[in-house]
């Protein structure tokens, strides 16, 4: 690949980025505004966290929809599509003043969000040589993760000195901005601006997803991201904060440092762990299976400590769980190296709805299991917070024996040399 062509390869991408992160940035922007909008809506803490349900939700169940989208229009026309609905739907939160419309409007997000990342991962597919696709994928997903970071002080500032409409306004002109990027810059393929499958009618669309699914490298890159983020995402998008503050015992500050860890340390080890997919593909489950067990480990730590854990012992659960991000991106890979061209972007779907079931599934227990455990009118208490984490084990158990199961399985239909030669060939 000369320079020129890989420096339009980064240019494409570096937009398609943008708008990933600009996904990010949205889905993150309530975590610092749940105060503001209990008063706003007037509303309870559970129904602030239907906010978070609702929008893990519209995420996993738009994944295959979604890919069957970008397999069939492009990565271009799927992307115009998120901005539009991601600005429509801030737009709409900006202006919303009672519940119900406010969770109509989140649901818009949530669902121009779920376009986004399947669309960068189908140019990263498209524009880069295949040796160097695992490491620009990781990049996708980490850098990406700015977006939170990104959200966190600028929407603290302007929520209270802004005012809420003027905030989310701003936050939705972003949208438009990167829409003029989008069209100026990007295109599917080095020779096609836009790209366009075959039409599917529904036969068609249940054969692709079969085929996909039928691939063992398909569902073990399910589990591979159905065991790995959901720690991270559960404490980012809502449990992190009252566990270090009501469990731990730790100070609001101190509380803030641990979530920001979690999302430094996947930006952190996330280009590594692609470097690592990429020199050692067959070692791909192995990698996976073993940050599951760090994770069960540190939390095994965490939980098992006679009353509250020191904070070093805190500072290393946030370090190895912000892995798990990462680590997620791995059963991407595996997707793309089992699967042809015209069926990547539904596969993927079908990968990426993994993590999100897990989170969904783990928001939603902790949650009943804090209910279940704290006296009647009392706040969550530490014991409370220990019984619900411990409910983690379950679902790094089924996803652990599920990953063991289909490498198994992957492993007898595809040999070592095979999957050296599907990430190693040069494009
Ligand atoms: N697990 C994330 C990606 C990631 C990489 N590093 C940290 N997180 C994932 O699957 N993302 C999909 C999305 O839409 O965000």
């Amino acid at each position: 690949m000369d320079e020129s062509r890989l420096r339009t390869s980064v240019l494409v991408w570096g937009v398609g980025l943008l708008v990933y992160l600009l996904a990010v940035f949205h889905r993150s922007s309530l975590a610092v505004a749940g105060l503001v909008a209990s008063d706003r809506f007037d509303i309870s803490a559970s129904q602030l966290a239907t906010f978070t349900m609702l929008q893990l939700l519209v995420y996993a169940g738009m994944q295959v929809p979604v890919g069957l989208l970008v397999d069939r229009w492009g990565s271009r026309s799927v992307l115009v599509g998120a901005l539009l609905v991601m600005t429509a739907g801030q737009v709409a939160f900006a202006l919303a003043t009672t519940y119900p419309f406010g969770l109509a409007a989140r649901a818009l997000v949530g669902v121009g969000d779920a376009l986004t990342f399947i669309c960068v991962l189908r140019l990263v597919s498209s524009w880069f040589p295949r040796r160097r696709i695992p490491l620009f994928s990781q990049l996708t997903g980490t850098l990406g993760q700015l977006g939170a970071v990104i959200s966190a002080v600028p929407m603290t500032w302007a929520l209270r000195d802004l005012g809420w409409t003027t905030a989310y306004l701003v936050a939705a002109a972003l949208g438009p901005v990167l829409l003029v990027a989008l069209l100026l810059v990007l295109r599917d393929t080095p020779t096609r601006k836009n790209l366009r499958g075959e039409p599917m009618p529904l036969a068609a669309v249940r054969r692709s997803l079969t085929a996909s699914w039928a691939e063992p490298g398909t569902r073990l890159g399910f589990w591979m991201h159905f065991s790995t983020p959901f720690s991270s995402n559960v404490l980012g998008l809502l449990w992190g904060y009252p566990f270090f503050v009501r469990g731990e015992g730790l100070s609001p500050a101190e509380a803030s440092g641990l979530l920001t860890v979690v999302v430094v340390s996947a930006m952190t080890i996330g280009p590594a762990f692609g470097w690592l997919v990429g020199a050692h593909p067959w070692h791909r489950s192995t990698m996976v299976l073993t940050i599951v067990a760090a994770m069960a480990a540190a939390w095994a730590v965490v939980l098992a400590w006679p009353g509250e854990a020191p904070f070093g012992v805190l500072l290393a659960l946030a370090v190895v769980v912000g892995i798990g991000g990462p680590a997620s991106m791995v059963g991407f890979d595996l997707g793309r190296t089992s699967n042809p061209p015209e069926r990547l972007a539904s596969a993927t779907g079908l990968i990426n709805q993994g993590g999100f079931i897990a989170s969904l599934v783990l928001v939603v227990v902790v949650g009943l299991v804090l209910d279940w455990r704290t006296p009647a009118g009392s706040d969550y208490t530490a014991d409370a917070f220990r019984w619900a984490m411990c409910t983690q084990f379950l679902l790094w158990a089924l996803g652990g024996s599920q990953v063991w199961r289909f490498r198994r399985l992957a492993r007898r239909t595809t040999t070592r040399a095979q999957v050296n030669a599907t990430l190693r060939a040069g494009m």
